[in-house]
């Protein structure tokens, strides 16, 4: 190994990381993460949005408008936990309220994402219920706390709203309750995590879970 280098397992990431290198980091992650919603086919045309939230609570989130699956690094943008542009070019996510309320609620949480898969939209709309409901699946392991596919969580389903404030007052009670994240009817779902790679566990295992839940719809127990 040359002199002065360590071997990056012994490094403390990513606390050694200083501002300008985290926002490198952190437009990567976005960067990298919305590839792999769109080989899933969870962010068609410009559908989706993703932030990832710094140490200096900043929050590094997608432009308004762009495809997610072919950003670059000026299509992150850096907004305060209100929201507010801080740096960068052009208007955030139009659901920026939808993260930085995630931020406010959950502070160990670091990454949201939001896709818009064929599952949640068909079977959100199908359904009249408030909540789809889980048992028995072994990917409920894949979730904070659950150890064991024998238990139940619920997935809330809220309205679809083009008023993003007014959305985010039919969330806020739902958010303390929330293990699996939740689904916007007829649009998407919102997830989170205390790193972008387990945010993009819980969305993966979450969309695996939802694709069941309409092959079970085709063909019943
Ligand atoms: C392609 S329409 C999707 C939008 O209305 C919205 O729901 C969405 O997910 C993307 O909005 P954006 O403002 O690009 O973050
Ligand atoms: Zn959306």
């Amino acid at each position: 190994m040359p002199e002065g280098s360590a071997p990056v397992q012994d490094l403390p990431f990513p606390e050694v990381l200083g501002v300008g290198a985290e926002w490198d980091v952190a437009v990567c992650d976005i960067v990298r993460a919305g590839q792999r919603l769109d080989r899933h086919g969870w962010v068609p045309a410009t559908a989706g949005n993703l932030s990832h939230r710094l140490r200096d609570g900043r929050i590094a989130i997608t432009r308004s408008g762009c495809h997610k699956g072919f950003l670059t690094g000026d299509e992150v943008i850096a907004v305060d936990a209100g929201g507010a542009v801080v740096q960068g070019e052009g208007r955030p996510s139009a659901e920026t309220l939808l993260h930085t309320q995630i931020y406010a609620k959950f502070p160990e949480a670091a990454a949201v994402l939001h896709g818009h898969s064929v599952a949640s939209t068909v079977l959100s709309l199908a359904l009249r219920e408030d909540a789809l409901v889980f048992s028995g699946f072994e990917l409920l392991k894949v979730f904070e706390g659950q150890h064991t596919h024998d238990t139940t969580l619920r997935l809330p389903l809220v309205d679809n709203d083009q008023d993003i404030a007014r959305l985010c007052t039919v969330v806020e009670p739902l958010l303390p309750a929330m293990s699996m994240g939740y689904v916007i009817r007829g649009h998407g779902v919102y997830v989170w995590g205390n790193s972008m790679d387990v945010a993009l566990a819980r969305l993966e295992g979450l969309e695996f879970l939802l694709a069941c839940k309409l092959e079970q719809r085709r063909i019943p127990a």
